[in-house]
């Protein structure tokens, strides 16, 4: 790590209140989710971290508070040694500039009574920038993600899915930005799909020299573009490696799980792995001791009652932190023996190189 990361994200917390109904409130019954629970971490300048962890485990609302799309309820972001938490609304929105968001369902992100080239030119207009060159950028951008400038007067029901997700990174980087949250970029797309616009990703990133935070659920997406990860459990941060030593030397029993769900072509291995029974529990009502021990098959009597730190693990390299008051008594590197490799193949070379095919029936379903 270095001393002088582009985003520093530290005890982090957002909770938010519920109290529906008329009743409740008058009764004063509040009740509290937790989701996000003090998360800490760095990003390099040119890095990408990714967040990874099942439904509900706060990695949306984690990435929304760092953008501040919703107010952190405690905790600072730095961002370039700024404060974010501490901006005027008029100062976040000058800083918005810098930093853009690529969310999970193209479909819903985009405006489709808008065309592609209104989407891609409408954060220039927020911003007052590159006027009277917007139309040349429309062209441009589009050009930079794979799809024909020719059809920027088409709207996105238009496009098939992929593409759909083309519009919402070209929009991304309508502004120039340095900083990008992608936010399950790929989860609503079809598998050989996904490697294109990782491909893409990956590519922007060089030639931008941009720093990405990489949300999604799936550790082979994490494991094709992140340098670091980070995993989440109900709020909580309970791993952290960089992503070569988190698939080969995995510390948490939950991360040893997300890594078993990954599909394993090698009857042995699969019998091998720990399956991941349960799910999240309520942040309404999180277990006491550590979040996962209902679920967690190294439980102990103490997981019940203490709740563990993220901490250096013991021997590893790389500020390999993981938050499990058994850690050391695991054997290392034993968590999904091949699951490195499964992904690798999953996402080689020969799916990256597929030309987008652009939907012109109007239908725009043939990639998704
Ligand atoms: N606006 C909100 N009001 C109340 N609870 C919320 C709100 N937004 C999120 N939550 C709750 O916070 C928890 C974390 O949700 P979040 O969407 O951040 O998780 P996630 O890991 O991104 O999951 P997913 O992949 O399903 O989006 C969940 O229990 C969710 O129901």
């Amino acid at each position: 790590m270095s001393d002088d990361p582009l985003l520093s994200v530290s005890g982090l917390h957002k909770y938010f209140t519920q109290n529906d109904g008329f009743i409740d409130r008058l009764l004063g019954a509040d009740e509290t989710v937790k989701a996000v629970n003090g998360v800490s971490f760095d990003i390099e300048r040119g890095e990408t971290l990714g967040l990874v962890g099942e439904s509900g485990s706060g990695k949306s609302t984690t990435a929304r508070s760092v953008l501040r799309l919703d107010e952190p309820t405690k905790g600072t972001v730095s961002y370039d040694g700024t404060d974010l938490t501490a901006l005027s609304d008029r100062e976040m929105t000058e800083m918005r500039k810098r930093i853009q968001i690529v969310f999970q369902d193209p479909a819903s992100s985009l405006n489709r009574r808008k065309t592609v080239g209104q989407i891609i030119k409408q954060p220039m207009e927020i911003h007052g920038l590159y006027k009277g060159e917007r139309d040349a950028r429309v062209d441009e951008l589009m050009e930079t993600v794979g799809l024909p400038p020719q059809y920027s007067n088409r709207y996105p029901h238009e496009f098939s899915g992929g593409q759909r997700q083309r519009v919402g990174i070209a929009r991304a980087l309508a502004v120039d930005p340095d900083f990008i949250v992608a936010d399950e970029p790929v989860s609503a797309l079809d598998v050989s799909i996904q490697a294109q616009i990782l491909n893409l990703l990956d590519d922007l990133q060089e030639e931008f020299d941009l720093t990405l935070l990489f949300i999604a659920h799936d550790l082979s997406v994490i494991r094709h573009v992140c340098d670091r990860v980070a995993v989440m459990y109900l709020g909580e941060i309970v791993e952290l490696a960089d992503a070569d030593e988190l698939f080969s030397n995995p510390q948490h029993p939950y991360t040893r799980a997300l890594l078993g769900a990954i599909p394993q072509p090698v009857p042995e291995l699969a019998r091998q792995r720990q399956v991941l029974e349960g799910e999240v529990p309520s942040p309404l009502d999180p277990p006491s001791g550590c979040s996962f021990n209902p679920r967690c098959p190294e439980a102990t009597e103490e997981c019940t009652s203490v709740d563990p730190t993220l901490d250096d693990v013991a021997g590893a390299t790389g500020g390999h932190k993981a938050a499990c008051i058994h850690v050391d008594e695991f054997e290392t590197g034993a968590g999904v023996p091949s699951a490195a490799q499964d992904v690798d193949e999953r996402f080689s070379i020969e799916n990256f190189d597929a030309e987008p095919t652009l939907v012109t029936d109007g239908r725009g379903d043939d990639d998704r």
